[in-house]
């Protein structure tokens, strides 16, 4: 891939070291001012972006997309350094499980079950933190009282030891604030931020999603997870929003769902080049095998039922070792076709239920409504399924 070498006399400032274009002159020989939508918003340098020879004025790499041509462009930075305060680094390079949220047959949080499912992937080496409140934490059909408590449980039963995800869903950006804050206070490290669900229906204006996530990290101070959504809903961002969200202050990680692989295999690549430090993290519970090669790790529903078969699968990746990876992806398939091959991938979360019933971490698959129980004999087909993957009962780490 070629690259265009932009120099910007921006000063890196201690704690700050993003800056936001907002008016530059190009020195290209034809003077032409570039507004704001012209220059590269949002640029976030990182390490290996910094030329040696000078600290204060940095070299960028650019992307032959964010430019018009291959020329070389010399940018002069007319604005003072961000005023925001790089995100904590926090390490999801590995596997990131989404575990459910258990409830009593009364339909109430079972807390004793929060501690058992977050004592048991918190022990295990490679699982690097949890998100909770996710599409399998039925996290929207939770009050966001019982959201706080469970956030807080979580936090207790991995006994801070990795850190704690909160799925933040709620529709506008202001009440995402919120909750993000609320997120925070209760013990969560960072948010995997959704989109606004009515844009799954309607799309979205250009540049929603990037306010989105400036206004949720300003606002809460909470490092962010950008959740790339299948093309085939509205609610996808396109390759350039990726980047500029990507590069935005507070955004660490993404979790990328986009089930289209052409446009995987292209776009992964791209925006990896782009920002070196980002955590690339599949999401693809269904297609692990082809999404395992080019990433830092798995942020999966799939990683609370079968931790150590996907720990085993992403370090294939990591070694670009396709037999083994194949390996434990066929060993898989009889769950993947249980848990993953359904009508919807919102069964998931019943059938996730059942299979730790099969695990022995849960007792039943009690699910709220917005979800159903599976059919009659799922169950016994998923169990089925666990005892061919060969995935035994889990060990609990006893309570302290
Ligand atoms: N793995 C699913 C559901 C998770 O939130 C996805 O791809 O989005």
């Amino acid at each position: 891939m070629r690259s265009t070498t932009v120099t910007v006399s921006a000063r890196e400032k201690s704690r700050y070291q993003w800056a936001q274009w907002q008016s530059c002159t190009a020195h290209d020989g034809f003077s032409r001012a570039y507004n704001a939508k012209q220059c590269p918003i949002n640029f976030k340098p990182s390490q290996s972006h910094l030329s040696t020879s000078s600290s204060t004025f940095p070299t960028l790499l650019l992307l032959p997309s964010l430019v018009q041509n291959s020329r070389t462009l010399i940018f002069k930075h007319h604005t003072t350094m961000g005023s925001m305060a790089q995100a904590p680094k926090i390490d999801l390079a590995g596997l990131v499980p989404a575990p459910v949220t258990p409830f009593n047959k009364d339909g109430s949080v079972d807390y004793a079950a929060i501690q058992r499912i977050g004592s048991w992937l918190g022990s295990i080496d490679g699982v690097k933190g949890l998100v909770v409140l996710g599409h399998a934490g039925e996290g929207t059909f939770l009050t966001q009282e019982e959201q706080v408590e469970v956030i807080k449980a979580f936090v207790k039963s991995v006994d801070d030891r990795i850190p704690i995800i909160a799925g933040i869903t709620t529709e506008g950006t202001e009440v995402a604030a919120l909750e993000a804050q609320r997120a925070k206070a209760a013990g969560a490290k960072a948010g995997l931020l959704y989109p606004c669900h009515g844009w799954l229906r309607f799309g979205y204006q250009p540049g929603a999603p990037q306010d989105r996530y400036k206004v949720v990290y300003e606002k809460s101070g909470l490092p962010l997870i950008l959740f790339q959504y299948p093309d085939a809903t509205k609610a996808t961002y396109n390759l350039q929003t990726l980047l500029e969200i990507a590069a935005q202050p507070g955004v660490i990680a993404m979790k990328n769902g986009v089930r289209n692989m052409t446009r995987w295999d292209t776009e992964i690549p791209v925006i990896k080049a782009a920002n070196p430090d980002l955590t690339i993290l599949t999401c693809h519970d269904e297609h692990l095998l082809h999404t395992c090669f080019d990433v830092d790790g798995f942020l999966v529903g799939y990683g609370c039922i079968a931790p150590e078969p996907l720990l085993e699968m992403i370090e294939a990746g990591k070694a670009r070792d396709y037999k083994k990876a194949r390996a434990v992806h066929d060993r898989l398939l009889p769950v993947t076709k249980n848990v993953y091959h359904r009508g919807s991938h919102m069964e998931g979360t019943v059938a996730l239920k059942h299979g730790l019933v099969a695990r022995g971490i849960l007792e039943h698959a009690t699910v709220r409504s917005g979800l159903l129980p599976l059919q009659e004999g799922a169950d016994q087909e998923i169990h089925a399924a666990f005892k061919k993957a060969a995935l035994p009962q889990a060990v609990v780490p006893s309570a302290k």
